[in-house]
């Protein structure tokens, strides 16, 4: 299949590396000199394009492959506070189509459906607390990571004595702590570590007075986050509207 990239960065190259692997052609690069190139007929030639960026340049980045009715797969994060609503309404009924994910790795994905178990078997266990703990290179942008929101929502989903979550700390690498771990009983605190090159960590701990129990995600590189965002292409190719990893993986 043809396949355009939105950003060139760390994402990018590795996404192209799977994507030629597999047999994909990439028509167009597009990355923050070359923007013009969305009104390229390379582009408009794309089945699918995969936009990895930033927090500020995804959702203009969607808006601009939709005007030329090009469906997106994105990985990139921290926009959804700002723009969830609109994206909702422009992939309704499959008029336009986003497949996104705050996670492609195939380990998130099972890590997820354990996850949204375990916080339901801990509605029996009103003795376990419960916080997260992420960790990812010193050059991300947002903090917590869109994993650690995705992880956090399914678990005040699915117990009941936490309302909502709250971002606590971030520890960065020379030693400095930003924010403050306070929290009421019913907020889960998710804490953010920027330490070195690190792909991503993510932490779910349960503590009580007897023991803790913790389910850990930890990547080895970036290469499982590129593989699962070239199967969510092949996938995308033959779907429409707002999708995600639970309509890949079937979870
Ligand atoms: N969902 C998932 O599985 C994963 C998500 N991510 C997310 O993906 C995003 C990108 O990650 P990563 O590749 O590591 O980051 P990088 O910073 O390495 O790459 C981002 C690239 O996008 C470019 N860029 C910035 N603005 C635009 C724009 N308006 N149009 C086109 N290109 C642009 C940047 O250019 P320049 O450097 O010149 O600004 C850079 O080349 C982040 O939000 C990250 O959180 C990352 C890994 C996995
Ligand atoms: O910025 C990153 O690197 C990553 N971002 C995603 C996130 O915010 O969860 C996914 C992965 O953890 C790597």
């Amino acid at each position: 299949m043809n396949i355009a990239l939105i950003g060139y960065g760390k994402m990018g190259h590795m996404i192209e590396q799977v994507a030629l692997e597999r047999g994909h052609r990439i028509v167009c690069r597009i990355d923050v000199d070359n923007q013009e190139d969305f009104d390229s007929p390379e582009f408009a030639s794309a089945d699918v394009a995969i936009e990895f960026t930033n927090p500020t340049a995804a959702f203009d980045n969607y808006c601009r492959a939709f005007k030329h009715h090009v469906k997106v797969v994105s990985g990139s994060t921290g926009w959804m506070k700002d723009h969830r609503a609109e994206v909702e309404e422009m992939t309704r009924d499959g008029k336009q189509t986003l497949f996104w994910a705050s996670n492609f790795s195939i380990g998130v994905a099972i890590f997820s459906a354990v996850n949204r178990y375990l916080a339901q078997i801990m509605n029996r266990f009103p003795q376990y607390d419960v916080q997260m703990e992420e960790t990812h290179h010193v050059h991300k942008l947002d903090a917590p990571s869109g994993t650690a929101i995705t992880l956090a929502e399914e678990i005040v989903d699915n117990i009941d004595r936490k309302a909502k979550w709250k971002l606590g700390t971030t520890t960065w690498d020379d030693g400095r702590v930003e924010g403050s771990a306070d929290h009421n009983a019913d907020e889960l605190l998710v804490n953010s570590i920027r330490h070195g090159e690190v792909p991503g960590i993510h932490r779910v701990t349960y503590n009580s007075e007897a023991d803790s129990i913790t389910i850990t995600h930890d990547a080895h590189s970036r290469m499982g986050f590129a593989l699962g965002a070239v199967l969510a292409a092949e996938y995308t190719k033959d779907h429409t509207g707002l999708l995600t990893t639970n309509d890949l993986f079937k979870f």
